[in-house]
């Protein structure tokens, strides 16, 4: 039992606190509007229990906006939070008010586990200016053709790891990601999963993920003392996972640079990210400017690997759920590109039904279901609603995909949702999934003819079906997904068998044009 002086202790606190967010909401706000409407808010704790999904809280949102719209404002404990559940008020904050909406919330434990240098999380300022830079120039959309031969060995690399292993499919897709993102970004082609380049950069991966929990978060927000202990400190496990991380964090800037470098001084000039950003920032020749190479260049594969991963996996489900999709694009692949060779970009204009098919697996099943918060650099007035400085925004990707009048039956995969009637695509590029303004996803245009290649090259050599069960009888699929800040399908189970004539090492390695590795 509570003591009574406790419990008067405690209420009181909580009518101080109410009382003081009150006066600084007063005077936040001079022009007296509302804030756009929102949840019942607690002393302390604010809505978090008007949060009905706590492990996907972009459904939750997605509930709130048939109770209270498409623009909603909660407090989150002591963080002010608005959340935005609809294409159009997207558009209208962070494309065309995008000087007060692309900053980011700043969080002391961003540099305890490395952070501080990430591109996607850091202020919007010079810092990240530069870096946005090192990444528009060699990731634009004109750039982009000349990753294709990269991208194209890569997915017919993949190939002959499905044909070897048809049940690993994520590590296959993973293998994928890793081998084009390095090479693109390092003019370094990993042989396998155990690629001391890769594991630099998987270890730091991990390292951030397991550290940056919104459990962690909290904990060195209220108490960032846990941070001065010593590592040998009982009970300073954050302390000691910070300290890895940072470690990982340097590693991952300085070992694969090295690499470059020394390749580089034996004479060899690679073709990659980072010597397109020195030959193109002006000879490079201040160490500021070298910095955020490094950096930059080791945040393009935390960007890529888990999000790209994800979505061929989002992609594969899709195919076992949907026999008769998988069929269409199939018999389209075919028709334009025959069974004597495989698919290439040069088909992409042919092939419209396998862009439906990728912009559906964009929006089916989003991997970035609310993207990385934003915040406000001044406070702004939108349709009457006040929208405080320095509040938390949240892009509801997940409600927009939802949108029942835009894309009925929503839960459904339907690549035809981007097809008129002639079989030609329409205008929608689903791009929503990739973020929006300024701090839009840099590697869209990558990540887009990446994930072409890899599913129209599976899709020309592989079917995916339900796997069958002891008696013959196919499995049944009930679709699962993780839950975190980006999400992926658990593992399911399914059938991945080859559709190349005399389904063989050799056969593929005629297809290919690749000589098969042995193993
Ligand atoms: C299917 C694959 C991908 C998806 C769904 C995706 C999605 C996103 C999203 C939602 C954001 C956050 C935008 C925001 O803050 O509002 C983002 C940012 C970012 N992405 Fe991607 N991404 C993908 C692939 C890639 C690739 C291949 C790269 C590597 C070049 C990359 C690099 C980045 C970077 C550097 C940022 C931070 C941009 C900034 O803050 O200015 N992404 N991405």
């Amino acid at each position: 039992m509570l003591d009574s002086g406790f419990v008067f202790y405690l209420t009181t606190s909580a009518f101080v606190l109410a009382g003081l967010s009150w006066c600084r909401t007063y005077w936040d706000n001079p022009s007296h509007l509302p804030l756009p409407p929102g949840p019942p808010s607690l002393p302390i704790v604010g809505s978090i229990f008007s949060l009905d999904d706590r492990l996907r809280p972009w459904v939750s949102f997605n509930n709130w906006r048939s109770k209270y719209g498409d623009i909603v404002y909660a407090r989150m404990l002591n963080k002010r939070i608005v959340v935005v559940n609809s294409e159009e008020i997207a558009r209208d904050l962070f494309d065309g008010r995008s000087t007060i909406y692309s900053d980011k919330p700043q969080f002391t434990i961003y540099e305890a586990f490395a952070s501080d240098f990430n591109i996607s999380l850091l202020p919007y300022g010079d810092r990240w200016r530069l870096q946005r830079r090192i990444f528009h120039l060699p990731f634009r959309q004109a750039a982009i053709p000349n990753y294709h031969p990269v991208q194209l060995r890569s997915a017919r690399k993949m190939l002959f790891s499905f044909l070897q292993d048809p049940t690993n499919y994520t590590d296959h897709f993973q293998m994928f990601t890793f081998a084009s993102i390095l090479s693109i970004v390092y003019d370094h082609e990993p042989k396998d999963r155990d690629d001391p380049i890769a594991r630099v950069m998987q270890r730091y991966l991990d390292g951030v993920v397991g550290g940056l929990t919104p459990g962690a978060s909290v904990i060195i927000e209220a108490f960032p003392f846990l941070l001065w202990l010593p590592s040998w400190f009982p009970g300073a496990a954050i302390k000691r996972a910070s300290v890895k991380c940072i470690q990982a964090g340097r590693d991952v800037r300085e070992i694969p640079f090295q690499l470059v470098k020394e390749k580089m001084s034996d004479g060899h000039v690679p073709q990659c990210m980072i010597t397109d950003a020195m030959n193109k920032l002006n000879g490079y020749n201040d160490s500021a400017t070298e910095t955020a190479i490094k950096e930059a260049a080791s945040i393009a594969y935390a960007g890529a690997a888990e999000t790209s991963t994800s979505t061929l996996l989002v992609f594969l489900l899709a195919m076992v759920l949907n026999p008769e999709v998988q069929a269409k694009a199939q018999a389209e692949i075919d028709r334009v590109v025959g069974k004597d060779r495989l698919p290439d970009f040069n088909d992409r204009p042919a092939l419209p039904y396998m862009d439906a098919l990728l912009r559906e697996t964009f929006r089916w099943q989003p991997v970035f279901p609310i993207g990385l918060p934003h915040s406000t650099t001044t406070s702004d007035i939108y349709k009457g609603y006040f929208i405080p400085k320095d509040v938390v925004v949240i892009i509801n990707t997940w409600a927009m995909t939802r949108n029942e009048k835009k894309f009925p039956s929503p839960d459904e995969f339907k690549p035809e949702r981007f097809l008129h009637e002639d079989g030609s695509l329409t205008d929608d590029k689903m791009r929503f999934g990739f973020g929006w303004g300024r701090r839009m996803c840099v590697g869209q245009h990558l990540a887009d003819a990446s994930m072409w290649i890899s599913i129209t090259s599976f899709l020309a050599a592989f079917s995916v079906h339900k796997a069958l069960d002891e008696h013959g009888k196919e499995i049944s699929v009930v679709p699962k997904f993780t839950t975190g800040i980006t999400i992926h399908p658990e593992t399911f189970p399914c059938r991945i068998v080859p559709r190349f004539n005399n389904a063989s090492a050799e056969a593929l390695e005629q297809l290919t044009g690749l000589v098969a590795e042995k193993s």
